[in-house]
């Protein structure tokens, strides 16, 4: 049997947003609601349940927000819009879905647990389940911590350093590629890179080591990191400039991340489409934030060079679909007419992932990368200082 959830339209939920339930909505929400009563392209949504058995007879069940249930309406609202963020986003290419396109996850989905996986419910690839994964994270955080209330701890947040000037400054001083050195304890492709993890002890080798800025990550479920790691890592008082590697789907991760103290967040085009970066973008100047935003073929090359105020490109040569690395991806992504646009637009590139030898240093920096990104091979060393030495085949520490 396959089951599916999926959205309908009916006047009734109009009827009942106006009702007592919808007054707990948070205004955002009764506003949006509002908005999308009066649009006659997008009516109010109620969730729709279809039960299709192998003998193909269809069993329909209607489930409206009704009994006061105004959680429910914000499921159901959220789930409206990451649909519309689906459709958005293929138009763009980008294959990873927002959200599932046939149903919610399970523990949205209330009573309507005899559902089973189907290609619509059930992620194509990792980077999707991270994506579907971070969605119901972060909408769950939001409801702890909103916007407004994280308006004292932005006030309170220690002034952002100047990431891209770091890298810059780096390159300059050692003709080489400048180093963006990642903690990370571990990662869904190697699993536990490193047991004995103490984030500021590798934070503090990094800089010893000679690294220009560090990343972050902030991931628990799939990377077990933490913004706890980012913040102490912070209030140790590391001078190099902070990227907060996270899977940003919204923007008020952005907003987060700079109370914790970073200096720069990751912005993936393989996730956001256009609009989402340039929105992004503009939000990272206001706050004082670097976006580097992450590529991985030609296709995300193009829409992010045709984005105005990019000023750092990441370059993965990890396929965040399929785990492969290869690092001639760099080498690819930089040749003819795009590497041309990038000199004139003086933009910094970083090379990411994959990168273990003196050779894949002088062979991305031949490629055209200013910068690189780097965790693994650095990481796993007993005293990463070293293994940046080692990476390098030279010491970059003065
Ligand atoms: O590292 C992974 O396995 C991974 C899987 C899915 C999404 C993202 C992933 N990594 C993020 C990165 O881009 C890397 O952590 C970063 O570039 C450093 O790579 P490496 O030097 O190969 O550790």
């Amino acid at each position: 049997m396959e089951a599916l959830v999926s959205l309908t339209t009916t006047p009734r939920f109009q009827f009942h947003a106006s009702s007592q339930s919808a007054r707990k909505l948070p205004v955002f929400v009764r506003r949006s609601l509002l908005a999308s009563s009066m649009d006659p392209r997008r009516p109010s949504a109620v969730v729709s349940v279809r039960a299709q058995q192998s003998e193909s007879k269809d069993r329909s069940v209607t489930v409206s927000p009704v009994k006061g249930d105004a959680e429910t309406a914000l499921k159901v609202k959220e789930w409206e819009v990451g649909m519309f963020q689906n459709e958005v986003a293929a138009s763009q290419g980008i294959r990873i879905r927002r959200r599932p396109p046939t149903g919610p996850p399970q523990h949205y989905v209330g009573p309507f647990e005899f559902r089973i996986k189907s290609e619509g419910n059930t992620p194509r690839n990792i980077l999707e389940e991270i994506v579907w994964h971070k969605d119901v994270e972060v909408s769950q955080l939001k409801e702890r911590k909103p916007l407004f209330g994280l308006k004292k701890a932005l006030d309170r947040a220690p002034p952002t350093r100047d990431f891209v000037g770091a890298l810059r400054a780096a390159h300059q001083r050692t003709g080489l590629p400048g180093l963006i050195a990642e903690v990370k304890k571990a990662s869904p492709s190697r699993g536990i890179l490193r047991e004995d993890f103490d984030p500021v002890e590798v934070a503090q080798a990094y800089v010893k080591g000679g690294a220009a800025c560090l990343s972050v990550l902030t991931d628990e479920k799939y990377f077990k990191g933490s913004f706890e790691n980012l913040e102490a890592i912070r209030n140790a008082g590391v001078k190099c400039p902070l990227l907060c590697k996270e899977f940003i789907v919204d923007a008020w991760q952005i907003y987060y991340a700079r109370t914790k103290g970073a200096d720069a967040v990751l912005l993936i085009a393989a996730v956001l489409p256009d609009l989402d970066i340039k929105y992004m973008t503009k939000i990272c100047k206001l706050l004082g934030l670097t976006a580097l935003v992450e590529v991985h073929d030609e296709r995300e090359m193009d829409r992010v060079l045709g984005i105005e105020g990019v000023e750092l490109i990441g370059i993965n040569n990890r396929n965040l679909e399929t785990f492969e690395v290869d690092i001639s991806n760099t080498k690819k992504l930089l040749e003819g007419e795009r590497g041309q646009k990038i000199r004139e637009k003086d933009i910094i590139v970083v090379g990411e992932s994959g990168l273990f030898t003196p050779d894949d240093i002088a062979y991305v920096q031949e490629a055209g990368v200013k910068a690189v990104l780097v965790g693994e091979s650095i990481v796993k060393q007993s005293d990463p200082a070293k293994g940046i030495t080692g990476l390098f085949s030279k010491d970059i520490s003065s």
